[in-house]
Order: C-alpha cells, then structure tokens, then sequence
C-alpha cells in the first residue's frame, strides 16, 4: 500500500490566516447564490468561511490505522458451517464496539466497481452548469448538490454529490435509476445509469447476505433481516472529494451517524475515510477488493441498541481528490422499525446467546418509528450528526406527549427549506 496516501493530512497546528474579509472576497457567487466550484476554490489558498468546522469537529490526533480482521464472505456464501461461525464472530464484536467491519470476496464483480467509479469521474468532471441540470430539488433527497449549499449556511462539507433511490423489491419494473439517469441528464447519460442500475442491484443482493450473517451474529432466526429488507428503499451517494488548500479547517463529511440502516461503500485509493473506534479517529485504509459496511441509526434501532451506530467522518487533504460510492440501505418508508421479538427474549452473556425473561433487555431502547419519518427529520429539522437517534428519540417523544406542534431539537444544527431561512438559522 502506497502510504503516502495517509501523510498528505496536514499538522493541525498549522498557521491559518482568518481575515474574513479576504474569505468573503474569494467566495464563489452566481445570481447571488453560494455555488460550490470544485475547478475554482481547489486552488483557493484561503477558503470561504462557510467551510470552517468547529475546533471540536477538527480533531487530527491521530494517523492511526484501524486494525480489525477483515470479513471473507465465501465461506458464507459457499454455506460453510465454520467459516460462518466465523464471519458473524467478528461482525458481534465490531458492532457491539463500533459499528464497522470490511467485507472481501463479496461476488461483486470488480469491473462494475471500476465502471461505477469511471462514471462518477465523468460525471464529476462536467461543467457546474451541466451538473446543476441535475440539482437537487427542494425537499428531495435525490440529485446533485455542491457542498450542500442550497441547505446550510455554515459547516459546509467540502464535497459534491450525486444521489438517487434505489427501490427494487426484486418483482417487477428494474430501471428506474436508468429512467432518473435520462431525466435528469439526458440520453448521453444513457450508459451510466445503466452501470449505476447494475450496481446497486449488486449492492441490494450483499446487502442481504449481510443482513442474514447479521441476524445470524445477534443470534435470531437468520432470515428475519433479509426479509425486513427485501422491499428496502434504498439510496445511492457518489461523493466527491476536491482537492483543499487548507484541509485542517474544513471536513469533506462531517462526524455523523448514518441514519440509514447500513450503509456499503467503495473509497478509492486516496484515503480519508476516519471512523471513530477505541476512543479515537483512525483511518481505513483503502482496499480496492473491499467494501467498507458500517451500521446506521436504524439498525441501531432495530437492535435494540445492541449494536452500535458507527460514527464516522470523511477528511480532505491538499493534493488529491478523492471518490467514494455508498450504497445506503433503508426500509421501505412505511414499515415500523422495532427489534424483533425474538431478540428482546436473549440475554447476552459475553459471546453467548442464552434466553432469559428477567433482563433489563427486554427494555425497548426506542420508540416505533417509519424511516419515512426518520429521513424527514434528517432533512427538514436535523442535520444528521453524532446524536441523530437520540434528537429523533426525543423529538418523537415530545410530539406524541404534546399537543402543540413541536419546535426543531438543534436551531443550530438545522436545515431549512430555502437558503435564506437556513442562513438565518445557522448564523
Ligand atoms: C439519509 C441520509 C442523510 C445523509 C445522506 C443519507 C445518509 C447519510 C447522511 C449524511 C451523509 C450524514 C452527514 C451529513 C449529511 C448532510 C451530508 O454531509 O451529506 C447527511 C446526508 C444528507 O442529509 O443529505
Ligand atoms: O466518503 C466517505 O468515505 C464517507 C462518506 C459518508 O460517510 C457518507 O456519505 O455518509
Ligand atoms: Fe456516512
């Protein structure tokens, strides 16, 4: 591995030059809106205020790698006994630690990994005004954004990206990401929709090997994940990453919990992907056979807290820039999220599963919720961050034992509908 990748982090003691009036000059403005250009503020040497994180958000400690035993999948698939035991061994232990493990001999092909991320350089590579024909709408979660800037006013993250659904439920029409591709993009994009339509079909079909080695790991019966998620609506992210002149100020992804279920991506070589284990940020290092899965708010939820939403961040760095696809899986929007039954009936003494009736973990963690009413507080009233889960939790408590309308849990923290308002809001 070419570990130059992890030296390009700068010291976080390098001297910053804050003269505001400098950053306010440099930003990049057309009809008065905040646009995100990737080919202009990558050679910025000062960059806009909007992009300064937070000191606390900033912490560079450490250039540690994580070490963790990787999962090889084709014992599992190929139905060993042993190598199954095996694989939902360490999957236990890293969710109930943190929340993250790599996936290899996975049975993607590697060549739709390659196409995928061939096409979002492609795509990356197009002129704002032509990716803007494929802009994010107002409430959507689909389309293209640059740094977020129609939604937030501070703590942008310096990424652009491209989203779209995900919503096969394995009978019937196939080809809706190629139908979005063409809509929004036109008949030249004809090609990539259909390498995305592929890949996430790729990822809908791991996603439920995971799912099953998970239910498998937690001791339930080992179908009740898969079949939770056979209809899943999912949602698929190509993220990128441009090059930053001062990478100790800014995040490419801010600390967050996914909200989503489980979330599967591919990183390139580049690095810059942190996830906070043992106490602190380290970084995983790319691999290009591997698929990086780490566990969301909702599958918190849906286990009851036993396994940990995994917290995790994205970094940039100086010189190169970076992409990654990730592959979000959601339930589909009506059905309830709640820990199977039979999962609330086991009590879990170390790597033992032992039916009990008596345990605090019988205890419900959470309140039923949709993951449509979920995505909704992400993207109205939330911006999701580390404590997602526990602002939704308490949020839905307040609404259901009030009968006024409930405020937003974090003014600062929250999304608004128009840039205007978000402006008002977050500075
Ligand atoms: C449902 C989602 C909201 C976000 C995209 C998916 C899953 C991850 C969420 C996100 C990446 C967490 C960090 C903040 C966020 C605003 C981002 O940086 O993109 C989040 C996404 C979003 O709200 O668009
Ligand atoms: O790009 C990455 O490595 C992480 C992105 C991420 O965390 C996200 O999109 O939710
Ligand atoms: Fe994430």
């Amino acid at each position: 591995m070419d570990s130059s990748a992890f030296l390009l982090r700068p010291s976080p003691l390098e001297p910053t030059n804050n003269n505001k009036d400098h950053r306010k000059k440099d930003n990049v403005f057309v009809n008065g809106d905040f646009v995100f250009d990737a080919s202009l503020l990558k050679k910025q040497t000062r960059i806009p205020r909007q992009f300064l994180w937070p000191h606390g958000d900033l912490v560079f400690e450490s250039r540690q790698e994580l070490r963790e035993p990787i999962i090889d999948l084709h014992g599992f698939i190929c139905g060993d006994e042993l190598a199954t035991k095996h694989a939902a061994d360490i999957i236990r232990s890293a969710c109930t630690n943190h929340g993250f493990f790599q996936v290899v001999n996975h049975g993607v092909d590697k060549r739709l990994i390659t196409a995928a991320h061939d096409h979002m350089e492609a795509f990356f590579k197009l002129p704002v005004s032509h990716k803007l024909k494929a802009r994010k709408k107002p409430g959507s979660t689909w389309g293209y954004s640059g740094a977020h800037c129609e939604r937030f006013s501070s703590k942008l993250p310096w990424k652009e990206t491209f989203s779209f659904g995900y919503n096969n439920d394995g009978c019937g029409d196939n080809s809706a990401v190629l139908s979005y591709f063409l809509s929004v993009l036109g008949k030249d994009f004809e090609e990539t929709g259909l390498v995305y339509q592929k890949y996430c079909e790729a990822m809908k079909e791991l996603s439920l090997v995971i799912m099953e080695l998970l239910a498998i790991s937690l001791g339930i019966d080992r179908l009740h994940f898969r079949r939770f998620f056979q209809d899943s609506n999912s949602l698929m992210r190509c993220n990128y990453y441009p090059p930053c002149q001062e990478p100790s100020l800014t995040l490419g992804t801010g600390p967050h919990c996914d909200p989503t279920s489980l979330t599967i991506l591919h990183q390139d070589q580049v690095g810059g992907l942190e996830v906070f284990a043992h106490n602190k940020w380290q970084a995983v290092r790319p691999r290009s056979d591997a698929f990086v899965v780490n566990i969301g708010d909702t599958f918190m939820a849906l286990s009851n807290g036993r396994y940990k939403s995994c917290l995790h961040r994205a970094v940039v760095n100086r010189y190169k820039e970076r992409r990654s696809l990730a592959f979000f899986v959601c339930p589909k929007e009506d059905k309830i999220v709640r820990p199977p039954v039979d999962l609330l009936n086991i009590v879990y003494r170390g790597e033992d599963h032992h039916q009990d009736d008596s345990s605090h973990e019988r205890t419900r963690k959470y309140p039923d919720f949709t993951w449509s009413d979920f995505l909704d507080f992400t993207q109205k009233h939330y911006r999701a961050d580390v404590t997602t889960l526990q602002s939704f939790t308490n949020w839905l408590l307040s609404t259901s034992n009030s009968s006024t309308a409930a405020t937003s849990p974090n003014a600062n923290n929250n999304p608004s509908s128009s840039s205007a308002a978000a402006t008002a809001a977050t500075n």
